[in-house]
């Protein structure tokens, strides 16, 4: 079935001539959802929106808003089976994968509930004597949210539930190929009993982003997506002092060295490589492994991903879906022929699939024997296709490990607690992983990288209140 859906501002479902598509990625003869694609109207009107609902929003109880945002997450996980399929039909991640980012954007909703209520200001003694000093959290204004398609539920969700939860109004502008999930967000949102013009939702082209980003209006703007596209955001929005914050990409490293787990080692590189077809900021693109270790990884690492059921999203045993998109999977095979080009060995994976439905369906990839500064190992990929890496030792794993522009999450498998603990204090990553996928983060923490992999305040858990509000410090005298 196909849906017909709306923009969402001032608290009405806005329609508009239905010029956008969004497709099935498992199944491209399939029409998920028609959308109207907004302009500059949509803009105003979703900013002016906002910011009318903004004081009223701004001082109400913290109590009205923390219902807002239980109720929200109390829906979600009512209809989590629902929405994770609409999630895997638009998206192509696995049923089970994408009821779980389901579970999860409801999970944020519950947990920035409670933040709501939590005290976030303090009170101090003043170095004069009489006089009371508190400091008092605020809410900044109307946020802009511009997401990507990889998590298009949990992403809105970790980016609106504090954004609401500290006073502030939204305008959401998801991206272009995950429309019906985004839209399925808003109404829940919209049930829960959101006033009008405190989340909004505009559908349409990365121009809208832009044109948010660019108004006067809109006091901050939280962006994830591509690296290209987060610097110039950056720039618009800093030249107009608005606040920004990015989270982009990532070429994260996984170091496997020789005393470690060879089933575990593998069962990590697996996970972080190719679930969620490699479509994640955080997966492990590329393994550095150590000279003792490396052939039998290689050889069971291939094993284990030539064993991987690629398929339909929405078939039960499907273990890997296909890429989002046209662009998306192209951009995959590329990658293959850049790596073996450039003196890689495919060891394999990399085709494309023919299956019973049409779809963007691949064979996870990989490629050893690649050397640490090849294009493979330095520009994010964003699908199934693994590199590895053969080193002499853990320091030039390591050494390796912190080369580039990225800085998002790196791992290492290893029973050496001496490596394990220098390799937490010396990976420069935002996220360090020992014995885990570099991918799969918890919902309560702090989210976020270096260098060029984020920009701004951190995301996510109790770090979420110092970019969606502005402190007040304030004298009190007798
Ligand atoms: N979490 C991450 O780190 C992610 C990284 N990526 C990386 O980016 C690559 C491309 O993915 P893609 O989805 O095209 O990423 P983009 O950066 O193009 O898109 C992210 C969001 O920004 C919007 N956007 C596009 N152009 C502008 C603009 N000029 N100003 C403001 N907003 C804009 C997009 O809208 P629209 O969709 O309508 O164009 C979308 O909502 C991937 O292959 C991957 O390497 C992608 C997604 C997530
Ligand atoms: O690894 C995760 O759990 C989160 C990844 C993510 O946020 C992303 O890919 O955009």
């Amino acid at each position: 079935m196909t849906q017909s859906l709306t923009h969402f501002i001032g608290g009405e479902a806005v329609s508009g001539e239905l010029t956008g598509a969004s497709t099935n990625p498992s199944n491209t003869d399939e029409i998920v959802a028609r959308y109207p694609q907004g302009g500059q109207a949509e803009v105003d009107a979703a900013v002016d929106a906002a910011r009318s609902a903004l004081p009223a929003w701004a001082d109400a109880s913290p109590e009205v808003r923390s219902d807002l945002l239980d109720r929200t997450g109390a829906l979600i996980m009512e209809r989590a089976k629902d929405l994770g399929r609409l999630l895997a039909r638009e998206e192509g991640k696995t049923l089970a994968e994408g009821t779980g980012e389901v579970m999860r954007a409801a999970r944020i909703f519950k947990y920035f509930a409670g933040e709501a209520l939590r005290r976030h200001g303090q009170a101090l003694e003043s170095t004069r004597p009489g006089i009371d000093v508190t400091t008092h959290r605020e809410a900044v204004g109307v946020f802009a949210l511009i997401t990507p398609w990889n998590f298009p539920i949990a992403i809105p969700a970790w980016k609106a539930a504090p954004a609401l939860a500290f006073g502030n109004t939204v305008v959401l502008k998801p991206a272009s190929p995950t429309p019906a999930i985004a839209h399925a967000l808003a109404a829940i949102i919209h049930e829960a009993g959101a006033p009008a013009g405190v989340f909004n939702l505009i559908l349409g082209e990365g121009r809208m982003g832009s044109a948010l980003v660019d108004h006067a209006d809109v006091a901050g703007v939280s962006f994830t997506g591509s690296q290209g596209v987060g610097a110039r955001v950056a720039e618009a929005a800093v030249k107009r002092q608005a606040r920004v914050q990015l989270e982009m990409g990532g070429k994260n490293p996984l170091i496997v060295l020789d005393d470690a787990d060879l089933d575990k080692a593998v069962g990590i590189a697996l996970d972080g490589g190719f679930f969620q077809t490699g479509q994640r900021c955080t997966a492990s693109s590329r393994v550095i492994v150590t000279e003792g270790i490396h052939d039998r990884f290689v050889a069971a690492l291939a094993e284990r991903a030539k064993a991987l059921k690629v398929g339909d999203a929405l078939a039960s045993d499907t273990q890997v879906g296909p890429a989002v998109s046209q662009g998306q999977f192209e951009q995959n095979r590329s990658y293959v022929e850049i790596a073996t080009g450039e003196g890689g060995r495919l060891v394999t994976g990399g085709d494309a699939l023919k299956l019973a439905t049409p779809g963007y369906y691949m064979a996870p990839a990989l490629v050893a024997d690649t050397a640490p500064d090849m294009r493979i190992n330095v520009e994010e990929v964003f699908g199934p296709v693994v590199s590895t890496v053969r080193v002499k030792n853990y320091e030039e794993a390591l050494e390796i490990a912190n080369r580039g522009d990225f800085g998002l999450s790196a791992g290492i498998v290893t029973n050496s607690l001496i490596h394990a603990r220098h390799f937490r204090r010396a990976a420069k990553a935002g996220m360090v992983m020992v014995n885990l996928p570099t991918a799969g983060v918890d919902y309560h923490v702090p989210f976020g990288g270096t260098r060029k992999s984020s920009y701004g305040a951190r995301e996510q858990g109790f770090a979420a209140v110092e970019f969606y509000t502005q402190m007040k410090t304030v004298y009190v005298g007798g």
